[in-house]
This record gives structure tokens, C-alpha cells and sequence, in this order.
């Protein structure tokens, strides 16, 4: 199920706001620019199935957001709990980061928590299976996939060169909640 919680910037005492209804979570993000979605396809994806099926499977929603912004690439990242890398990988997109594009991430499976911070408040959006995001470009967020992750999420971008993260050097994501998945 998917969650919205918004705190103020500086703890998480004080919850704002929360809900866990997609038009509700919809409304709020559109409020401060954060596109939320959810796409459905009727094709059965096996699993270990290619990058390619992926996107074909979700291709109307894809083509229609790159009509709409003008994305340029399109990739599939996949991670799970056996990943050997999997700590370092969490610690990359841990730390409060911001792109100079927008983030467009949908998940074909599994979940993960983005928390953006946005003028004086931070919002902690757990996206699951079917949820896209989009955060706009120069965002400050940070995005934790736990310590045991498992998702497969579609990336758009307009940078063919993909991610890159230019982090801020605050450590306000030390304050805010983790995933949390398992040991
Ligand atoms: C869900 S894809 C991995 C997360 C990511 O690309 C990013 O930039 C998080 O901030
Ligand atoms: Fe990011
Ligand atoms: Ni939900």
C-alpha cells in the first residue's frame, strides 16, 4: 500500500500529514509539483524477464510521458536482496541528492521510500508495485531501498549519460525514516 507522510524539515515528531489513498497522495504531490501515478498493463511478466518486455509492457504510458516531457532514455534497474552490492548500493541514493533533471521512476515490482524535501517539509513517499513518481529537476531528496531490497523500477531520462546525483552534503536524511525490510 502506498504511503504519504509529510513532517517539517527538521524531525519527525510531528507527522502533518499522512494518508495511504492514491488519489489522496495524487492530490497532495501535485500541490508541490511531485507527479504521482499508477500504471496497470495487461501483459503477465515472468519473472527474470528482459529489459525490453518490461518496457514494452508499459510502452503506452512510457511513449505518453516522453509526448509529454520529452525524455530521452529509458532504462530498467532491478535489485534484490541476494545483490552482493546491496549495502552500497543503498548508501548511494541514502544521502540528500539532487539531479539536474527531472527523476522518473515507476515500479513494475517491489517498493521503495523517496523522501523529497521540498521548501520547509520533508515528504516521505513509499512507492510500491504499479506507483510512478516523477520529482522535478533539482529536487533535494534522498530515496532508501532498505536492507533487503526488492524492486524493478522503469527510469526516464533526459541526460542519455543517466543518474547522476549531485548530493547537497546535508545529512538531514539521518533524521528521517528508513525502509524498513527485514535484518
Ligand atoms: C528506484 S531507482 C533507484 C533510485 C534512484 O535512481 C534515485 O536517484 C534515487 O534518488
Ligand atoms: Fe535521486
Ligand atoms: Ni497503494
Amino acid at each position: 500500500m502506498s504511503i504519504l507522510r509529510i513532517y517539517p524539515q527538521q524531525e519527525t515528531t510531528q507527522l502533518l500529514f499522512t494518508t495511504d489513498t492514491h488519489d489522496h497522495i495524487r492530490a497532495r504531490l501535485q500541490q508541490v509539483g511531485v507527479r504521482f501515478e499508477q500504471w496497470h498493463t495487461d501483459t503477465q511478466l515472468t519473472p527474470g524477464a528482459s529489459q525490453e518486455d518490461v518496457i514494452a509492457a508499459y510502452a503506452a504510458d512510457i511513449d505518453r510521458l516522453i509526448n509529454e516531457e520529452g525524455y530521452q532514455t529509458v532504462d530498467v534497474v532491478s535489485l534484490n536482496a541476494d545483490n552482493p552490492k546491496k549495502d552500497e548500493l543503498r548508501q548511494i541514493f541514502l544521502s540528500e541528492h539532487r539531479h539536474s533533471e527531472d527523476e522518473v521512476r515507476f515500479f513494475v515490482a517491489g517498493e521503495g521510500l523517496f523522501s523529497l524535501h521540498i521548501d520547509d517539509k520533508v515528504y516521505e513517499v513509499l512507492c510500491q508495485q504499479g506507483d510512478l513518481i516523477s520529482v522535478p529537476a533539482n529536487t533535494p531528496h534522498w530515496f532508501d531501498m532498505g536492507p533487503n531490497p526488492g524492486f524493478i523500477a522503469i527510469r526516464l531520462f533526459n541526460n542519455p549519460a543517466g543518474w547522476v546525483a549531485n548530493y547537497t552534503g546535508d545529512t538531514i536524511a539521518e533524521r528521517f525514516n528508513r525502509l524498513e525490510n527485514g535484518s
